[in-house]
């Protein structure tokens, strides 16, 4: 155990990490800060929902001086909710401080943008689209920027943002301080990265797996017709108390949420096609709890950090085994426990399995859940209802009521009916979703297929009621326009 005073953290940060509740330092924290607050660049891999924004932020905070009312720390993340999310922690760290970030992100007015640009933050942190956008104008300045970091670094130096990033790094002064963060680290991206950066230490946590012990993993073997109504079967047995269920292309996730929503469940969707206020809007009622199932592209996969998020399921499995660590890294967060059930079509067998090499995980099989599995699912949660009412032991000014209805009807009928009011019903709306063709090996980024080694050390479970398998043909068609998601989100 390290505490982050030993780790010569300054008393006004120490004071905000109390505030907090953090006690002591994660792994990469304890590792990180350190090397980190003697100025050395450093690449820093640890599992999702570990801390690393601490990580980074801590050692960023205590470079800059609050009184030079300049951007002195550039960090840069892939999505606008990310940014947004990494400032308000930066800014809960830097409290006591009196050292300020700002996020700055396309789909903001850009003249409300400029006027909190003038108050000078010591911090920007900003999607690269956006960014570059200020630098052109001249409205953001980031020549005295002592640290830059890029907090989900393998995603900001794919394909997709690449070119954007060096361009904001050639504006920084050489003499900068690099911290690159991610819970996943590709080779090839890892040899991209330490070209941009001046003799980088590499903090890998050690950790078996890629993906955090804490999350139990499952996979269910379903034709994709069967996926929606699999889906309702889940949530009515889980009944979680946050869910995100991600699927790959927009037009799905209009789909799937609109489905719920015809079957009685609160959900949302979120994509890249949305307006910035109602993204907000979405994902501020699924963190208020307004919303229990958010239905996600991979706009949401990387960095959210949720409390309260217990499954994620992979409606349609990802191309790239990132993806999945990611995706299924919103739950199990700063030792949570979690769940992570994948959809998989028979043909995506080989694909799940080259998932499971990569990231050194086996992920269990479940049998898919039957109707009847799920109605015992619902009962069972007006049951947990009851018995946690029973508990308050609050019931005097029933007591007389529940007499009467006792001389009427024999008690069995009472409770059933009761059960009867407390389970919803689920609506059978009928719903379609469109097809898409399932993911081969072969797509799905070839190159990075085989470079792991396999792991045997788990048989293939199983769990769930034994519900009865709803095989089937393979429905997947082809969705000819494509409508795969961006990787990212550009601005
Ligand atoms: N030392 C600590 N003690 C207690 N909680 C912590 C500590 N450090 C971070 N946390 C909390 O843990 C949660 C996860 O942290 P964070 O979002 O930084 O994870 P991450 O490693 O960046 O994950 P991801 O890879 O998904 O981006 C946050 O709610 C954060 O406030
Ligand atoms: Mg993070």
């Amino acid at each position: 155990m390290t505490t982050f005073n030993e780790l010569g953290v300054s008393s006004p940060i120490m004071k905000a990490l109390e505030k907090m509740g953090f006690e002591e330092a994660t792994p990469i924290q304890a590792e990180t800060i350190p090397l980190a607050m003697q100025g050395n660049d450093v690449i820093g891999q640890a599992q999702t929902g570990t801390g690393k924004t601490a990580a980074f932020g801590i050692p960023m905070i205590e470079k800059i001086n609050p009184k030079e009312r300049k951007i002195q720390g550039l960090i840069v993340a892939p999505t606008r909710e990310l940014a947004i999310q990494v400032a308000e922690e930066i800014n809960r760290l830097a409290k006591f401080k009196s050292v300020r970030a700002l996020a700055v992100y396309g789909g903001q007015h850009m003249e409300r943008q400029i006027r909190a640009l003038k108050d000078g933050p010591h911090i920007v942190v900003a999607t690269p689209g956006r960014l570059l956008d200020h630098m052109r104008r001249k409205t953001i300045r980031i020549n005295m920027v002592q640290t830059a970091v890029l907090d989900e670094a393998d995603e900001m130096l794919n394909m997709g943002f690449i070119d954007d990033i060096r361009d904001i790094l050639k504006g920084i002064p050489e003499e900068r301080q690099t911290l690159l963060f991610s819970a996943t680290m590709p080779k090839e991206i890892r040899d991209i990265a330490t070209n941009l950066m001046k003799d980088p230490k590499e903090i890998k946590v050690k950790a078996k797996e890629m993906t955090v012990e804490n999350i139990d993993q499952y996979f269910v073997e379903i034709p994709e017709k069967f996926k929606f109504d699999t889906l309702n079967n889940h949530l009515d047995i889980n009944s979680p108390d946050l869910a995100i269920v991600f699927s790959r292309t927009k037009k799905r996730v209009d789909e799937i949420t609109e489905g719920l929503q015809a079957r009685g469940y609160r959900a949302e969707g979120i994509h890249g096609d949305l307006t910035q206020g109602k993204r907000m809007s979405v994902l501020n009622k699924f963190k208020g709890g307004r919303v229990d199932v958010l239905v996600a592209t991979d706009v949401a996969a990387r960095g959210l950090d949720i409390s309260g998020v217990t499954h994620v399921y992979n409606f349609d499995i990802p191309q790239d085994p990132e993806s999945y660590v990611h995706r299924i890294g919103r739950t199990g967060r700063a030792g949570r426990a979690g769940e992570a059930i994948s959809f998989i079509t028979p043909r995506e067998i080989a694909h799940l399995k080259s998932i499971e090499k990569v990231t050194k995980s086996k992920m269990k099989r479940l049998m898919p859940p039957t109707n009847q599995d799920a109605q015992k699912g619902q009962q069972q949660v007006a049951v947990e209802n009851i018995i946690k009412a029973i508990d308050q032991k609050d019931l005097k000014n029933y007591h007389e009521t529940a007499n009467q209805l006792l001389q009427d009807n024999d008690s069995i009928t009472v409770i059933a009916a009761a059960l009867k009011l407390l389970t919803k019903e689920r609506r059978d709306t009928p719903v379609r979703i469109s097809s898409v063709a399932p993911i081969s090996v072969k797509k799905a980024h070839g190159s990075k297929d085989n470079r792991r080694s396999n792991n045997k050390r788990y048989g293939s479970g199983q769990r769930g009621q034994g519900g009865r398998n709803q095989g089937g043909r393979n429905q997947g068609g082809r969705n000819r326009k494509g409508n795969f998601q961006k990787r990212g989100n550009r601005d």
